[in-house]
């Protein structure tokens, strides 16, 4: 007795033409990744280089969120993190001094992120709290002493705050100028403001990036940069990821500066200022998440939050043994 034979499917010029484009296309893809990881080497591949140059150095873990510790997702707000990722972000907390650094607002990331052992630097580090007394300095221009929600004694770090009343009028001529457009979603993110367009229609994403354009002419001092589908609107002030990663680096109170050696992990335009910071101050790390080849000044690369907790697992376990 034979055994039952599959339907014959059949070939035509076309279909045969087709497999053989998508399979040298697949090809393709796989050689230019390879040849972007030779600039930009695996961190999981380069963890003993990494850890060597480390070894009796005081490590600082910065750590971008969206695309980063919680994968990119549909709706803004339900980017979680797994339970997973967090048990190893609060091991790396215990172990190095750690720090998120977000385009979120403060309060949002650390709704997302729980952690009571970190830093957090929201806004795209234009707020930053500390507890009192862990900073080196507490007398610097934009610093405000508060009590935060859990009643504790904190240090804010505001280089924006002036602009907070213009921001939230923006933010209602934003979502007014947008109401119609089907799929647009303006975010607030205290010290800068998301206009979301991964909902909307592909043909109105260039007519509404045009309003918000137009609109912004008339808001001197704000500039707009765009991430994965998100137009981000911020203050021109001399501040970014980058100077907040110094800002953090500078004042957590290292006895000698040059022992602390930040490495910073994050995946989108406004990381590369934290990457462009590590190469000016000329020690660290700096690691973009990208499974596909990108413009970076990242030195190392991760292909996706699953590789960053794999990455955070043997640095958390590394620091242990050693
Ligand atoms: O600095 P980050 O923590 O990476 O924040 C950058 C932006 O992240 C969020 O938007 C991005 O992630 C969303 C959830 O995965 C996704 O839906 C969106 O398309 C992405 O652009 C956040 O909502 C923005 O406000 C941040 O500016």
């Amino acid at each position: 007795m034979g055994y039952p034979q599959p339907p014959l499917v059949p070939l035509n010029m076309e279909s045969i033409s087709k497999a053989r484009a998508d399979h040298n296309n697949g090809d393709a893809i796989v050689a230019s990744y390879s040849a972007w990881l030779e600039k930009h080497p695996s961190a999981l591949n380069s963890f003993d280089q990494i850890t060597s140059l480390a070894h009796g150095k005081k490590m600082v873990v910065f750590l971008d969120y969206d695309g980063t510790l919680s994968p990119i997702v549909d709706d803004p707000d339900q980017a979680f993190m797994t339970d997973a990722m967090r048990s190893v972000v609060r091991e790396v907390g215990r172990r190095f001094p750690t720090a998120i650094v977000s385009g979120r607002s403060r309060d949002k990331v650390f709704e997302f992120v729980k952690l009571n052992n970190l830093y957090y630097a929201g806004s795209h580090g234009m707020d930053i709290s500390t507890p009192l007394g862990s900073l080196k300095y507490e007398n610097h221009k934009h610093q405000t002493r508060a009590i935060d929600e859990k009643g504790n004694d904190v240090v804010n770090f505001r280089p924006a705050q002036e602009f907070l009343p213009q921001i939230q009028e923006l933010k209602k001529v934003l979502q007014e100028i947008t109401i119609n457009v089907e799929g647009a979603v303006v975010e607030d993110n205290k010290f800068c403001i998301s206009v979301h367009f991964r909902h909307v229609n592909e043909e109105v994403v260039g007519i509404l990036k045009e309003m918000v354009e137009t609109t912004m002419e008339s808001y001197e001092g704000f500039r707009i940069s765009e991430g994965k589908k998100v137009m981000e609107i911020r203050p021109t002030i001399d501040w970014d990821k980058g100077r907040a990663l110094q800002y953090l680096l500078d004042n957590l109170g290292f006895d000698n500066s040059s022992d602390a050696l930040p490495i910073y992990i994050g995946d989108d335009k406004t990381d590369e200022d934290a990457f462009k910071m590590i190469k000016r101050i000329g020690r660290g790390f700096s690691v973009v998440v990208s499974s596909t080849p990108k413009e970076t000044k990242a030195s190392y690369s991760l292909r996706d939050p699953a590789e960053v907790m794999s990455f955070l697992i043997r640095l958390g376990k590394w620091k242990g043994s050693i």
